[in-house]
């Protein structure tokens, strides 16, 4: 990478785009949704079961001008999502103040670890216990989604639910490789404690990105 890359990288004028793609929203809140998917690469939270390791080095993934990720993405939906990786170890505030010229509806799917940038319609906050979430970013979250790979993880979703903004939306989304021992204890948990609401990657199952 050149030294002027890095500085346009730097500044959130330019980002390692790894894929992007017009699919259903497949979890959370917006789940059922049509959106156009940003996934910018670069994590370095490390969760054992991510389902998208190859997001994590940031090197592997092209700097992207952000003015031909807008205009390419707003062909495609007004929602627009941005993924990873971990969106918030850029500056998202080049990219999203040109979404939102275009009046297109901005989400971001984020574990919270980084500070909060970006101008956002909706922020999915998916905590991880080994980075956990900045104070602003509970503070702002439109919905909480808690994955469970263990049964530890309903203490932890109560953990993070008490951090989080009274009109947040409570999610509890079972890990892909553990769902079958898992769900059937979720469904248990979400029948006792009703403020949850279960989202599954239906992706998945509809067999789209
Ligand atoms: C790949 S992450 C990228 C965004 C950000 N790094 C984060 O973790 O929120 C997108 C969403 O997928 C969830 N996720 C990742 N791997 C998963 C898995 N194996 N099973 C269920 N959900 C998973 C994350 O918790 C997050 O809500
Ligand atoms: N369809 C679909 N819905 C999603 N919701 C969050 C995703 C993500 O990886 O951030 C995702 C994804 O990868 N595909
Ligand atoms: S924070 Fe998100 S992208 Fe990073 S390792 Fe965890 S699930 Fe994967
Ligand atoms: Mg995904």
């Amino acid at each position: 990478m050149t030294a002027e890359v890095k500085q346009q990288v730097d500044k959130g004028e330019m980002l390692p785009l790894m894929e992007e793609f017009y699919t259903i929203q497949g979890e959370g809140y917006h789940k059922g949704k049509a959106a156009y998917f940003i996934r910018v690469g670069g994590c370095d939270v490390g969760c054992h079961w991510c389902d998208v390791k190859e997001s994590w080095d940031a090197d592997t993934h092209p700097p992207t001008s952000i003015n031909h990720i807008v205009d390419n993405a707003i062909k495609h939906s007004d929602t627009i999502v941005i993924t990873g990786g971990e969106p918030l170890m850029w500056d998202m505030n080049p990219l999203t103040k040109k979404l939102k010229s275009k009046g297109v509806q901005t989400h971001i799917e984020t574990s919270g670890a980084y500070p909060l940038s970006g101008e956002w319609d909706w922020i999915c906050l998916s905590p991880k216990k080994r980075m956990l979430p900045k104070a602003e970013v509970y503070q702002r979250a439109n919905e909480l989604k808690v994955i469970v790979y263990n049964t530890h993880d309903f203490a932890f979703a109560e953990e993070q639910a008490k951090k989080v903004n009274q009109n947040c939306k409570l999610f509890l989304q079972p890990e892909w490789s553990k769902r079958e021992k898992m769900m059937p204890k979720m469904i248990d948990y979400v029948m006792q404690n009703p403020k949850w609401i279960m989202s599954l990657q239906t992706h998945k199952y509809l067999n789209i990105p």
